[in-house]
């Protein structure tokens, strides 16, 4: 059930859906009061979002379409208006692994707000909680990685660009790795473009901070999961003695990142996957691979020094890849990506050009605060020809409001509030948010808290 047309969480319209995933429903949206663009993630509360689980598109779908029509019931019982307190992003971003056993579906938000400073990672703007599920605001982007690689083949006429894109993903990540951050779902899908091909990594809902990983747990999209995350060979895995007993060592998480980066760059420069799983039992390809990794130059166009690259990314044992940092100072050199058209022939690049792509923030803004890059339409009025068209008292504030802000049920304490501009002078608003200080002193004692590429 879609929504319908005029729904509006505080300031935001959102004028259609953009996104449908495991854990919930991306809509793009506009603030009517700064006419800038935003995607608004509606996260299930309480789902129980575990690393070790991969949701299969059946429960997704059902997952979404449930969601979907508790949304719906929502804007429809509150005159398509809801107004949702904003929870304090720093109480999030602080939460404990302990918080996060309580409210799992923040866990993916603290995580993200951890690392959202860095220039190439989506910034997040608010967190509005609902009775239902939880908002996430964050920078609007038109497009992803997934689109142009496919649909509008950008990349493989152009070698700066393909390097421009995978050093500045590749910065993200070692951001992500330098703050104890593991996305573990690094697919084209989770990577937005920008109109001047900027690349901005997000979904860290099967993020973790663990260091090392349990091998053969599925998690991830298949085409980009490393293979010990599908079927490490259990002879392999090393042991280690601590207090005299043996211990079975884990996989290092910061690899597995590594393995999908290396798929990321095949896919840039080939518009190709290697094989549909690393998984010797199930694809063929990937089973001939193990034996021999030559078959690659067979399948795939590759110049002789980016096979050598990728042979040393794609290891099967993941203690025996090349670090990232490696990785960078060589695509940042290579020569060459494939054997013969555009990407025969690529430019090595000048240390400052380097540089600034991989640095962690905007050359034109220094600090490390959160980017403002949000797409701002091209309408002067936000409520000026938009798919669905406000009603006269879309800017009266002080209209009818939701009842969901009285019955908001979680407990647990989240610093929140309610911005000046969405509900200041209305009475059902002070009256929740002196709810809400309440909250907040419970929130200090408790130190709160697929799509593939063609074949
Ligand atoms: N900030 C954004 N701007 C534009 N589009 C976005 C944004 N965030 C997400 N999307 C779109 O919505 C899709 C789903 O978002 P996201 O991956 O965060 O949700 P998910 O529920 O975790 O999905 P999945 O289960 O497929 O990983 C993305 O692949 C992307 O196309």
């Amino acid at each position: 059930m879609m929504l319908s047309n005029n729904c509006r969480i505080n300031s935001y319209l959102i004028t259609s859906q953009i996104g449908e995933g495991a854990y919930g429903l991306v809509y793009r949206a506009v603030d009517i009061r700064t006419d800038k663009e935003y995607a608004i993630k509606a996260v299930v509360q309480n789902c129980s979002v575990s690393n070790e689980i991969l949701v299969n598109e059946g429960e997704m779908y059902k997952n979404s379409a449930k969601l979907q029509r508790k949304l719906a019931k929502l804007f429809k019982e509150s005159k398509n208006v809801v107004r949702v307190p904003s929870i304090d992003l720093k109480s999030i971003e602080d939460m404990s692994e302990e918080d996060f056993e309580k409210l799992p579906h923040y866990k993916e938000i603290s995580l993200h707000l951890r690392v959202h400073r860095h220039k190439n990672i989506v910034t997040i703007h608010e967190v509005l909680q609902s009775t239902i599920c939880t908002f996430i605001v964050m920078d609007y982007y038109p497009t992803d990685l997934f689109t142009s690689i496919v649909e509008n083949k950008h990349f493989v006429t152009n070698g700066l660009l393909v390097k421009k894109v995978f050093l500045q993903i590749c910065s993200a990540i070692s951001y992500c790795h330098d703050h104890g951050i593991y996305h573990c779902d690094i697919k084209p899908e989770n990577l937005l473009l920008d109109t001047d091909d900027n690349v901005f990594l997000c979904d860290f809902g099967l993020s973790t901070t663990s260091t090392y990983i349990r091998p053969n747990v599925c998690i991830g999209s298949s085409y980009y999961m490393p293979p010990e995350r599908i079927s490490f060979d259990n002879g392999k895995i090393s042991f280690s003695k601590s207090k005299g007993h043996k211990v079975k060592k884990f996989c290092p998480s910061c690899n597995g990142d590594l393995w999908s980066l290396g798929i990321i760059l095949i896919n840039l420069t080939c518009i190709r996957n290697p094989w549909l799983k690393a998984d010797k039992s199930e694809d063929n390809t990937y089973y001939y691979f193990t034996k021999d990794p030559n078959i690659l130059k067979q399948i795939l166009p590759l110049s002789g020094d980016f096979y050598s690259l990728l042979s040393k990314i794609l290891q099967v044992n993941p203690k025996n890849r090349i670090g990232l940092q490696e990785v960078m100072k060589e695509v940042s050199s290579i020569t060459s990506f494939t054997n013969k058209g555009p990407l025969s022939k690529v430019p090595p690049l000048p240390k400052s050009v380097y540089e600034r792509f991989t640095s962690p923030v905007d050359s034109t803004n220094k600090s490390l605060s959160p980017k403002q890059y949000s797409h701002v339409r091209k309408s002067s009025k936000a409520h000026n020809n938009l798919p669905y068209t406000s009603s006269s008292d879309e800017d009266d504030d002080s209209g009818s409001r939701s009842g969901s802000l009285g019955t908001l049920d979680t407990d647990t304490g989240l610093h929140s509030s309610f911005t000046s501009t969405s509900c200041e002078s209305d009475n059902e608003c002070s009256k929740i948010s002196s709810k809400f200080s309440l909250f907040e002193k419970k929130f200090n004692e408790l130190h709160m808290s697929s799509s593939s590429l063609t074949d």
